[in-house]
């Protein structure tokens, strides 16, 4: 069995009385493209931040490509993390943080740096804080991949983009992906921004994983029920309500079912429509008054 990426049980981070992450079990293989999503507050840079060593637990235990986080240079070497608000120094200029990547990391790729910059149009004179925010997080992008880590993690990098900054940036870190193997970890409070290229999806609200998987297991696994009240009424065992609506005329269910559902009307939900399920089931099953933080 190959190493996971991630490896989780009951992971949990507490600031002051405040869960930022409960009991968070996850078993990510590796070369895969994972989406993190979840809403605000939900823990995704808390999960993210302890997997870069950044954090320590307050409880339970972290595996990143079978070792600690951040527990020396080998294991730092292996790992690319890009944090939400993408650092760089503002006096120094783009071949000053080339330059400073080349030292201080031990399989630096100084052609695919380079080249990145060269393919982003940006002058490697341009000092940082001269940069638009786009440009920054394509700068930070840069160095982390020139590192050639086993595992990038990038915390939200496109919440600051516009959509074809957005773009570019995903078509940028597909390429990499493709060619290097590299296990990728992304945050996002949408899916759309994922969806096109994560193979594998963990969903976080309120501290907790809600579901995690393959996304083709769970598109295979979840489907969009249709019909009355009445005819929705009697499910057979084996499903799983995660989401109802209703209006007068029609109810639509969405479940999660290992049993034929050959008497009902099914359609496949679209990832974005099980993310919000998960979500808003995950919502709605706080008790009331729970503070969301
Ligand atoms: N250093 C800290 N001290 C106290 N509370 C914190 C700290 N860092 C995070 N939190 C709290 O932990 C919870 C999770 O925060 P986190 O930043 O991990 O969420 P997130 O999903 O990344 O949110 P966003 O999408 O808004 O960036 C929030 O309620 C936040 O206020």
């Amino acid at each position: 069995m190959t190493t996971p990426a991630l490896k989780t049980v009951g992971l949990t981070k507490r600031f002051g009385r405040h869960h930022a992450l409960s009991g968070c079990t996850l078993d990510i293989p590796a070369g895969r493209v994972v989406g993190l999503v979840g809403p605000n507050g939900a823990g995704k840079t808390t999960l993210l931040q302890l997997a870069a060593g950044m954090l320590a637990p307050t409880a339970g235990t972290i595996e990143v490509l079978g070792g600690h986080p951040a527990s020396g240079a080998d294991q730092l070497g292996k790992v690319g993390f890009v944090a939400q608000d993408t650092p760089t120094y503002a006096n120094l200029s783009i071949i000053d943080h080339l330059r400073f990547g080349a030292r201080t990391n031990p399989h630096w790729d100084q052609a695919t740096a380079e080249k990145r910059i060269a393919q982003l149009g940006l002058d490697p004179r341009q000092k940082a804080g001269k940069l638009s925010g786009g440009q920054r997080a394509q700068l930070a992008l840069t160095l982390a991949i020139a590192k050639r880590p086993e595992l990038l993690i990038l915390d939200e990098p496109v919440a600051s983009l516009d959509p074809m900054a957005r773009r570019e940036f995903m078509k940028g870190l597909m390429s990499v992906t493709a060619e290097d193997k590299a296990s990728v970890i992304l945050s996002s409070h949408l899916v759309s921004d994922l969806e096109r290229i994560c193979d594998y999806l963990v969903v976080l609200v309120a501290s907790r994983v809600q579901i995690a998987g393959d996304v083709d297991d769970l598109l295979a696994g979840h489907f969009r029920l249709t019909g009355t009240r009445r005819e929705l009424a009697d499910l057979p065992g084996g499903v799983e309500v995660i989401e109802e609506g209703h209006t007068e005329r029609q109810s639509t269910l969405i479940v999660r079912a290992d049993v034929p559902l050959g008497s009902f009307t099914v359609t496949q939900p679209t990832l974005e429509d099980l993310v919000l399920a998960y979500m808003s089931q995950a919502m709605s099953s706080r008790p009331a008054g729970e503070p969301t933080r």
